[in-house]
């Protein structure tokens, strides 16, 4: 604008565009219908020249974005931005090689994008005659286009323009195809908006191009609106999506789990993956699709080919692991257990009753599950628990089996043993199938759940007939060394805990570890079987070496509650940390999930903090039958809960406090209690162990391995004194 130089035929070409020229020379290509050299004596066509900027930044921007993604991708992206530098150097000149220089690249990048549409399935659908007659179209068109010569401007043309609309007409058949299948509803609107802005600007294109008369002589003193420019805009944004839907495509189909996602936006996240219609700064890119998933694709026991994916976030919006507030390794890090199984069979209300302290008749008025329901435990260590919907088909093709299963620690899959459950064992089989093919690292666990209706015999036939269907069923389908773990479940009694335990223990890296230090506790304490116990849950963690009756198991799980309801009846002082924990949850639930249903908050004080902590039960206590024991309770001035429970039987039941999430339990015969400063002693010695295992527990992963392990030598050698 700024130019020094004159414009000498700057009114001249108000009356037609072929007659002025500049720098460049008269014109040897096709010539557009913005004037030429009108804004600078060393462009030709300024605007034509400026918009084909969006041309490069959406090539550059697609590449950088999809870095990870196959090549093919890379390439269509990349060309675009070719084609925007070969438009910069044509509008700018005018001169016919330069106009080759647009147009060629034009053609190898709709070839490029036909290929990529083409051969978008998770196996190959042409053989390599396929790119090479590809390969061959684009030298034919390039030799036709650079011999016919700026002699035979319209042979050139004419060239050009069919060789080119041939090949999209083959891109949009298959892109209607694509269209066809598509059941996600927001890419399927992306498509749509795509298809309007390519038509949008076609149209541009074409009025620009036969119309220019009346574009140059527009009423009311209106200038040329530029519409080849517009164009250019059009179609930058036109390639940029469809190269992202067809690479969106071809995700899904190798069975990734794509999503489009707003980069460096100003857009909302909520908006994503509808693409609104305004210039919001923001670029669409597809996600999930790393190189690290990439090599699943060679994996034997890959998904069916045609399987088709949708992104977790369209099944429910409480999704804290995908929040912004949790690095990268904490996602992995954190262990996934999921509950699937028919509807009502009781999924939710296992899950409530075991992590939110539900009380099992309050379970009766659960609503249907409806989306899946994450739920963030933090306690002793963090792990999420994904409650699905009973109606839930997840092969429906638009169930993700990829994502849902990759990722998991545990599989619990719940079975209504007072209903007919043929349906259920045959869905079972299904679901294991579709898990183990996915992820063969899943530890799949069987919940024969409300038990608490049926008779001790009928119990045993049921679990026997539920065990011998599956495995028999599983075996036929090749799958003999899948590992099914089988419980007798009810919410009603003390069996949901400790198979959660049992589910739970499976996922902690440590356990080894901590059952290490618990033997080498109960052999020099003369301890008969110590439990650590998350107390919330009331899932115990670890246990000693020695085989597990429920009857300890509950006495134990027994004494919690008894130590919770005197602290909450007899210390006033509230609490902490512990069930801070739980209290984040509470801002996961979805909304019918309210405050009340949880027990703890009923102890609210005035400081507005929640619950009661076992700091404050320092109590001794005798059971029924039991002596009133009335022991001179010693927490060292640390306020830690300490609590012995002499029994009739001779029993004693010793509970202390190990940290803000655990506890130990002991059970142990009355004559060996007599050496209480021993086991007390011991029991120190190995929670100042236990506080080194979960203190190491920030360290890496493989130090604190080993660390712990060092520690448990240490222990060992000076720690405990031998018992007697
Ligand atoms: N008798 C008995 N009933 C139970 C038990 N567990 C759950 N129920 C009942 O089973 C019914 C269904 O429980 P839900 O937890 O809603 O079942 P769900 O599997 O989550 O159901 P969907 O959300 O529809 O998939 C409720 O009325 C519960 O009270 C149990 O152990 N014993
Ligand atoms: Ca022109
Ligand atoms: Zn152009």
């Amino acid at each position: 604008m700024n130019t020094p130089v004159p414009l000498p035929y700057s009114n001249a070409t108000l009356v037609t565009p072929f007659s002025p020229s500049g720098y460049w020379g008269p014109p040897t290509s096709s010539d557009w219908c913005e004037n030429n050299y009108d804004i600078s004596y060393y462009v030709a066509e300024f605007f034509n020249s400026l918009s084909s900027i969006a041309m490069i930044l959406v090539g550059i921007v697609g590449v950088y974005l999809h870095a990870s993604f196959e090549n093919r991708f890379l390439i269509t992206f990349g060309s675009i931005a070719i084609v925007g530098l070969g438009s910069i150097a044509f509008h700018g000149t005018l001169l016919f090689p330069l106009q080759m220089m647009d147009e060629v690249p034009m053609v190898y990048s709709i070839l490029s994008l036909a290929y990529c549409c083409i051969e978008n399935r998770s196996y190959r659908r042409y053989g390599t005659w396929f790119p090479v007659s590809i390969a061959l179209y684009g030298l034919l068109t390039t030799i036709v286009l650079v011999y016919a010569g700026p002699d035979n401007l319209m042979l050139a043309f004419v060239v050009f323009q069919s060789s080119f609309a041939f090949m999209v007409l083959v891109v949009m058949s298959h892109i209607v195809k694509i269209y066809a299948e598509l059941q996600d509803v927001s890419i399927r609107q992306m498509w749509k908006t795509t298809g309007t802005i390519a038509l949008a600007s076609y149209l541009f294109w074409n009025i620009d191009y036969r119309m220019c008369d009346v574009m140059q002589n527009l009423p009311f003193g209106l200038g040329n609106p530029q519409l080849h420019a517009f164009w250019h805009l059009g179609a930058s944004i036109g390639s940029y999506m469809v190269t992202l839907l067809v690479c969106f495509n071809r995700a899904e189909n190798l069975g990734r789990s794509p999503m489009m996602e707003w980069k460096w936006g100003l857009v909302p996240r909520e908006s994503e993956t509808t693409l609104p219609f305004g210039f919001v700064p923001s670029v669409l890119l597809v996600t999930h699709f790393t190189q690290q998933q990439q090599q699943h694709q060679h994996h034997p026991r890959q998904q069916p080919p045609e399987a088709r994916t949708m992104s977790y976030s369209d099944y429910g919006d409480n999704d804290p692991i995908y929040g912004d507030d949790l690095a990268d390794e904490d996602r992995e890090s954190r262990p996934r257990l999921m509950l699937m199984g028919l509807r009502r069979s009781g999924k939710s209300s296992i899950q409530r009753v075991v992590f939110h302290k539900m009380t099992p008749t309050e379970t009766l008025f659960l609503e249907s599950t409806s989306k899946i329901n994450k739920d963030n435990i933090h306690s002793f260590i963090d792990f999420q628990v994904w409650d699905f919907p009973g109606q839930m088909d997840f092969f429906d093709p638009t169930f993700d089996t990829t994502a849902i299963f990759g990722e998991v620690g545990a599989l619990v899959f719940v079975i209504d043993s007072q209903d007919d459950y043929m349906e259920a064992l045959a869905r079972l089989h299904s679901t294991v199938v579709a898990a183990y093919r996915v992820n063969p690292n899943i530890t799949f666990e069987v919940f024969i759940h409300k038990v608490d209706g049926l008779s001790e015999d009928y119990k045993i036939d049921t679990q026997r007939d539920i065990q011998q269907t599956t495995t028999d069923e599983l075996a036929d389908a090749g799958l003999e060394n899948v590992q099914l773990a089988f419980y007798l479940t009810s919410i009603y009694d003390h069996s949901i805990f400790e198979a959660f335990s049992k589910v739970i223990q499976k996922l902690i890296p440590q356990l080894p570890t901590l059952e290490n230090l618990l033997n080498i506790l109960c052999a020099n304490s003369g301890i008969e079987k110590a439990f650590l116990f998350d107390v919330i849950s009331k899932i115990y963690i670890a246990t000693d070496s020695s085989p597990v009756d429920s009857q300890s198991y509950e006495i134990c799980s027994d004494m919690i509650d008894v130590i919770i309801d005197i602290s909450s009846i007899y210390g006033r002082a509230a609490i902490g940390a512990k069930s801070q924990g739980y209290l984040e949850d509470q801002q996961d639930q979805p909304e019918d999930w309210t405050h009340q249903q949880d027990g703890h908050d009923d102890y609210e004080d005035s400081n507005g903090s929640h619950g009661h902590s076992l700091s404050q039960a320092v109590v001794s206590t005798s059971s029924r039958a039991g002596s009133l024991d009335n022991q001179p309770v010693q927490s060292g001035g640390n306020h830690e809960a300490f609590s012995v429970i002499k029994m009739g039987n001779g029993t004693v039941l010793y509970l202390r406090e190990v940290n803000k999430y655990l506890a130990l339990i002991c059970l142990l015969r009355a004559e060996t209690f007599e050496k209480q400063g021993l086991i007390d002693y011991n029991v120190h010695c190995f929670k100042e162990a236990m506080d080194q295992v979960f203190e190491l527990k920030r360290a890496e992963r493989t130090r604190r391995e080993m660390e712990a392990n060092q520690l448990l030598e240490q222990q060992q050698h000076n720690g405990l004194y031998g018992h007697g």
